[in-house]
């Protein structure tokens, strides 16, 4: 089939790498020319493993092609998946929809009675109907569940497909598009447009509540000695909870689970339906941020003015580069306001973050970051980090003291080898002792 990918970020350049290697003839589309020469080129403008391989592949061999024209996009193809992004707003926790409703006006414009729109962005439930309403265009809504990281194999063996369609016409097509993913035996879920729409809403509401709920937990933990990581293992053990996204730390961040969650509270709201521990959620996941600045505060006795630190990770999550509320970058920034002199390294995030904090200090490595530094905070859990020997480290440092931000770091180790260590919800090493115990 031919279709067209509009709004080639990190969900519209994997998806339509990955149409390519279903089979399909794409063509990519996008306002920003920049963005469209790099991928023509074959170059991936953002760190999303395996994707890199498959959009050589298939530029190369033609069937991949990218524009910025949408009368090229709407003459080349039938149906059109549209990838735009939809941030928070400005002014309120909504979502800014002025992408998608762009984008959706732009292609019902050129496009020809036999198009099918497909919106793949996440949006507020209700967007669907409305633009429905608006475009002669046929319209379906089939959200995205990729992970960055994993977009890739996300893309090609996805846990289900959900496909919001309002005629058979438009299943059918749906289904011809996805025909390899089908036979390999994925589920598809028919719905109508406000399902689609709040199938997505909710399983990122529900993936933020499961991390803000072991972040909770966390922070009882703090109050009593007790600790998070062997908690979330013992409730993992229950199928019923499953030890999947029980991870905590420093909490979510990323352009997509704080925005979606706010979003939906917002619209919730609107509806007059009440989804207030929404906002619960999203406080439980920013006192994260807020604790590890406190910790700092109080490993350098008091204040952190005139203190080095150093910042292992910028991006929101390893194998990423993506800095979009970025955790990491959050406490940063906060303790160079609080006047630390604070030095950053990530694997692959430092050419945005950069731009986006171009106060903060940057090393072109973690050794490099870590000489001289009074404290040590461990905020994104890239495997390189977590195979720094802590005896190099420790030679490296002015004072030796790290606050593990992520909970996978070897606090024995790390303590064996003259280091002070903390770790979010857990007890500090040498508080083992009062095992047992409360603290208050
Ligand atoms: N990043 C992710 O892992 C996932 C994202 N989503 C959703 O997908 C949507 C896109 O997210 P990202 O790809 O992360 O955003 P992004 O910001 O990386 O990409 C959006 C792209 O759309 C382009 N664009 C904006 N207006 C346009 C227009 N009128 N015509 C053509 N192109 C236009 C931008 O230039 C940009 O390249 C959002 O709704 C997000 O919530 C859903 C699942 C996963
Ligand atoms: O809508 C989206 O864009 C996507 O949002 C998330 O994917 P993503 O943001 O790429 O990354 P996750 O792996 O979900 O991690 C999100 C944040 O939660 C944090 N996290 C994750 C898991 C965990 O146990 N603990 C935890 O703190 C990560 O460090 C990261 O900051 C969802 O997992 C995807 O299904 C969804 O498609």
């Amino acid at each position: 089939m031919r279709l067209t990918v509009i709004g080639t970020g990190y969900l519209g350049a994997t998806h339509a790498a990955c149409m390519a290697e279903l089979g399909h003839e794409v063509l990519g589309v996008d306002v920003d020319p920049d963005k469209v020469a790099a991928l023509q080129a074959g170059r991936v403008p953002f760190h999303e493993p395996a994707l890199p391989e498959l959009l050589a592949k298939h530029t190369a061999s033609g069937r991949l092609r990218f524009t910025t024209s949408y009368e090229e996009a709407a003459a080349f193809g039938e149906v059109h998946f549209i990838c735009v992004g939809t941030p928070q707003r400005k002014d309120s926790e909504g979502a800014d929809l002025r992408y998608v409703d762009s984008a959706f006006a732009s292609m019902a414009r050129y496009a020809g009675p036999d198009a099918l729109l497909v919106g793949k962005s996440t949006v507020p439930v209700g967007t669907a109907g409305r633009l429905a309403d608006t475009h002669a265009a046929e319209i379906a809504w089939n959200p995205e569940f990729l992970r960055e990281g994993f977009a890739v194999e996300d893309t090609l063996r996805p846990d289900r497909l959900v496909l919001g369609v309002g005629s058979e016409r438009a299943e059918a097509l749906l289904r011809a598009v996805y025909a390899p993913v089908i036979a390999a035996g994925t589920p598809v879920v028919t719905a109508d447009f406000p399902t689609a729409e709040l199938v997505k809403t909710a399983a990122n509401a529900f993936l933020a509540t499961k991390i803000s709920f072991i972040n909770a937990m966390a922070e009882v933990c703090e109050a009593t000695g007790a600790d998070v990581s062997v908690l979330a293992e013992a409730i993992g053990h229950d199928d019923r909870i499953g030890k999947k996204f029980l991870r905590s730390g420093v909490g979510f961040g990323g352009g997509c689970l704080p925005k979606d969650i706010r979003a939906f509270a917002h619209r919730a709201d609107e509806l007059g339906v009440s989804l207030a521990f929404l906002r619960e959620v999203d406080a439980i996941n920013m006192r994260r941020r807020d604790r590890v600045v406190e910790l700092a505060r109080e490993l350098c006795g008091g204040a952190v003015l005139g203190a080095r630190i150093t910042v292992l990770g910028a991006a929101f999550k390893p194998d990423s580069d993506d800095i979009r509320d970025s955790p990491a970058l959050n406490v940063a920034a906060r303790l160079r306001l609080d006047g630390a002199d604070v030095t950053v390294h990530d694997p692959e995030a430092m050419d945005n973050a950069r731009k986006a904090f171009p106060l903060l200090g940057y090393a072109v490595s973690a050794e490099e970051a870590l000489v001289g530094a009074d404290l040590v905070l461990h905020l994104t859990e890239w495997p390189q980090f977590r195979e720094i020997s802590p005896d190099t480290a420790r030679s490296l440092v002015s004072r030796p003291r790290i606050v593990d931000g992520r909970g996978v770091l070897d606090a024995a180790e790390w303590v064996a080898a003259g280091w002070e260590f903390r770790a979010l919800g857990r007890p500090a090493p040498g508080e083992a002792d009062r095992m047992g115990r409360l603290k208050r």
